[in-house]
């Protein structure tokens, strides 16, 4: 008989400042663990990227329907992989209410190397300005927070291969209890 074990995927999401990384990791790490990317960039409400093309950084009260909607995919339970800056912690306390078991692979890197790499992409919406407000907007992973932090100097491959291994090692709540009901199998 089956085991009356369930495995969920615990879902991923890929913060950190624009320029990051988070849409090109998350776009590959979705690829090598078969799963649904998203990025939250298309969940943005269209006056949020209105106001961040005007060079307008956002404001909490921009913000909240923007996580409001990441929060609803990310409760799914597909293991969906999300791009979502999620910079304070308040934000990410939002998220765990809909995904308590979301890990947080925090994007990080030097100013120097965010500049660079934003000098060399084209976005729909994000003007290069807003990096500083970005980064003082910022506030690190908590020790008591499920996530790791990643180094974005690293080729995308290795943050990729990075953050599985750590997700690997650290996933309590892969396996869901026991529903009621279930059949236990001595
Ligand atoms: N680890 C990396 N090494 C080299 N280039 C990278 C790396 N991660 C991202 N890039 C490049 O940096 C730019 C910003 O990445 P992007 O995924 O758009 O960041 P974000 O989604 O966080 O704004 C893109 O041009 C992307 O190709
Ligand atoms: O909370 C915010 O201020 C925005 O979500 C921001 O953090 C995000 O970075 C933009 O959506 C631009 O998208 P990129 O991060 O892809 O540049």
């Amino acid at each position: 008989m089956d085991s009356a074990t369930s495995v969920t995927l615990q879902p991923i999401v890929l913060m950190g400042v624009s320029g990051s990384g988070k849409s090109t990791v998350g776009e590959s790490l979705a690829a090598a663990s078969g799963r649904i990317f998203i990025d939250g960039d298309d969940l943005h409400p269209a006056a949020n990227k209105e106001k961040m093309a005007a060079g307008i950084p956002l404001t909490d009260d921009d913000r909240w329907p923007w996580l409001l909607r990441i929060g609803e995919r990310l409760a799914v339970g597909d293991g969906v992989i999300i791009a979502c800056s999620s910079l304070k912690r308040t934000y990410r306390e939002l998220l765990r209410e809909y995904a308590p078991d979301a890990y947080f692979a925090l994007l990080s890197g030097t100013r120097e190397l965010l500049a660079e790499r934003l000098a060399g992409r084209h976005h729909e919406y994000m003007p290069t300005t807003l990096l500083d407000s970005q980064l003082a907007t910022l506030e690190p992973l908590g020790a008591d927070e499920r996530g790791g932090v990643f180094d974005i100097a690293r080729p995308v491959g290795e943050l990729v291969a990075e953050i599985r291994d750590a997700l690997a090692a650290d996933q309590p709540v892969d396996i869901a209890a026991p529903a009621p009901g279930d059949i236990i199998c001595e």
